[in-house]
């Protein structure tokens, strides 16, 4: 792995220890580096109503986007130190796409644990993704 994504992986283990997960106990952590060299990280929030928990790469991508950015996502790193490998689920997939599709990134996605790092494109984790060109002309400036 190139250093700069060691380095990732390490803040999205540092981002980990601060997930709320007392109901699953498993903890995980995201993130997001962008091409000016910005990292936005992100741990999973989860709810007493189960279904309302929010994961790592979810808060991550939220925060990103609620801090004014609108692209130059370059990689994800997502881990959790309760498992020894990890991959984005679907849901986090389609909102890592939103982030992505907005500049046509198509960032490398980076899943580590103990048990060793795999890395793909969101393109190929999710192939031909719904995404904003999909409503292009029909949504206004959000
Ligand atoms: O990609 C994933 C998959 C799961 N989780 C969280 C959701 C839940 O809080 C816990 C168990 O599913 O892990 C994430 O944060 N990201």
């Amino acid at each position: 792995m190139r250093e700069d994504y060691a380095d990732l992986v390490q803040q999205a283990q540092r981002a980990a220890e601060t997930a709320h997960a007392p109901y699953s106990r498993f903890r995980v952590g995201a993130a997001l580096l962008f091409a000016d060299g910005a990292v936005v990280t992100g741990a999973n929030v989860e709810n007493a109503s189960y279904g309302l928990s929010l994961c790592a790469e979810t808060v991550a991508v939220a925060r990103a986007l609620s801090e004014g950015r609108r692209g130059g996502l370059v990689a994800v790193a997502v881990t959790s130190p309760d498992a020894d490998t990890i991959s984005p689920c679907g849901r986090c997939r389609q909102v890592l796409n939103e982030l992505a599709a907005l500049d046509r990134a198509d960032p490398l996605v980076i899943g580590a644990g103990e048990g060793g790092t795999r890395q793909w494109r969101l393109s190929h984790l999710l192939p031909d993704a719904f995404g904003p060109d999909a409503l292009s002309g029909k949504e206004g400036e959000g």
